[in-house]
């Protein structure tokens, strides 16, 4: 197993250089935790394949002066369209585990995401970083625990919360089950210390595991809770999009949790037109699930999407180069992006909206 490298290799071009490195960077149980999906993994591959269904409709010879990829986002302002999905676990896959990722995200002023299972506590993230530091968390029943974990995030800095809403349980996860994957002890979880355990239960169906589950009356009382934006995570369906605007959340992430939940749903990128004309712009809707290129965050936006999350490849990066393997993955996307832009005739992200047709079959 070779050691995080401190200069990227000339090769490395493209993120799918990062994902064919990553291994052997890895022990053979992290990388199936990394790199799997859930049962026989048709999330994974349809998440990828969602994307390579569109081509992008250019126009030439359009008057580019001052083009630019800012992204416009509930009143504020960033310099690109991509954010860091929340990972569990950053140490797994690198010694200073979340604080090196997010070195390479502010870098390149991409917002990060820390997942409630991240292996840094929060109050020792750099507190300047210079780009949004959001927190994803899971609901639990116990009102004292979550009032807890939202006054620590507050005090902590946090500029957002992101509530996952689409894994009340673990997925089959039988890549990881045949590697033998456990979290090793020696990777704290510092903001799970003192969360309900869950009942110890034959079947998830046990009403004493089912009574733990929360439902939308449980999300509402958060986002009253708090003034920080509360984002809904896992979305995949119309109505659930309509519940969330009506119910006042700030913005939605469009995802099937990279296909590690259930392997048999729908890639969010074929859900993501009629969502997006549901929200119809009354709130921020990203989507995750597949991205390994700019172009396939172009198809993206020009398919209803504000911005995107991105997952796996930023662990694989961070696997083999630290900080800067993050920052340079996230650089390769933004220039991918900027030339898609740019070849394609558009200056904006608005502008990219509905820029895409169907790959013809046959
Ligand atoms: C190793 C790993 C850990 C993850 N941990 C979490 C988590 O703690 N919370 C969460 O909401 N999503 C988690 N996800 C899902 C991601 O946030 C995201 O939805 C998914 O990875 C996007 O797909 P992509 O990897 O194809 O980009 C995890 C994904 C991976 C690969
Ligand atoms: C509490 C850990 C959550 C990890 C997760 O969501 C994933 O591995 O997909």
């Amino acid at each position: 197993m070779k050691t995080c490298l401190e200069r990227i290799p000339q090769d490395v071009v493209a993120l799918c250089d990062y994902e064919r490195l990553a291994p052997e960077f890895l022990p053979p149980d992290i990388w199936a935790y990394l790199a799997g999906g859930a049962a026989d993994e048709r999330g994974l591959k349809v998440n990828q394949e969602a994307y390579r269904q569109w081509s992008i409709q250019p126009q030439v010879l359009v008057e580019m002066h001052g083009a630019s990829s800012t992204l416009q986002l509930r009143g504020g302002q960033l310099p690109h369209p991509f954010f860091i999905a929340p990972m569990a676990a950053h140490r797994l896959f690198h010694a200073e585990g979340e604080l090196a990722t997010a070195l390479g995200a502010a870098a390149m002023g991409a917002p990060l995401v820390m997942s409630c299972r991240a292996s840094t506590p929060i109050e020792a993230m750099p507190r300047h970083l210079g780009v949004p530091l959001w927190f994803q968390l899971y609901v639990r029943k116990d009102r004292e625990f979550m009032l807890g974990l939202v006054r620590r995030l507050e005090d902590a800095g946090c500029d957002g919360l992101v509530v996952t809403v689409d894994a009340p349980v673990s997925g089959i996860r039988n890549r990881e089950q045949r590697a033998g994957f456990r979290f090793p002890e020696e990777i704290e979880a510092p903001h799970l210390v003192g969360e309900p355990a869950w009942p110890v239960v034959e079947s998830v169906l046990d009403p004493r595991y089912l009574a733990e589950l929360p439902t939308w009356e449980d999300l509402i009382w958060l986002k009253n809770q708090t003034r920080l934006p509360v984002w809904l995570k896992g979305v995949l369906s119309v109505a659930d999009a309509q519940r969330a605007v009506e119910a006042s959340f700030d913005g939605l992430v469009v995802s099937n949790h990279g296909g590690r939940t259930l392997d048999v749903l729908p890639a969010p990128l074929k859900v993501l037109p009629e969502i997006s004309r549901e929200v119809a712009g009354r709130i921020p809707v990203l989507v995750d699930g597949g991205i390994r290129r700019g172009t396939d965050a172009f198809i993206a936006l020009a398919l209803g999407a504000d911005a995107v999350m991105v997952g796996r490849p930023m662990l694989y990066a961070l696997a083999v180069a630290g900080a800067v393997g993050v920052a340079h993955a996230l650089r390769i996307l933004c220039h991918e992006l900027e030339v898609a832009m740019l070849l394609a005739g558009c200056p904006t992200l608005p502008s990219i909206r509905g820029r895409v047709r169907p790959v013809m079959k046959g």
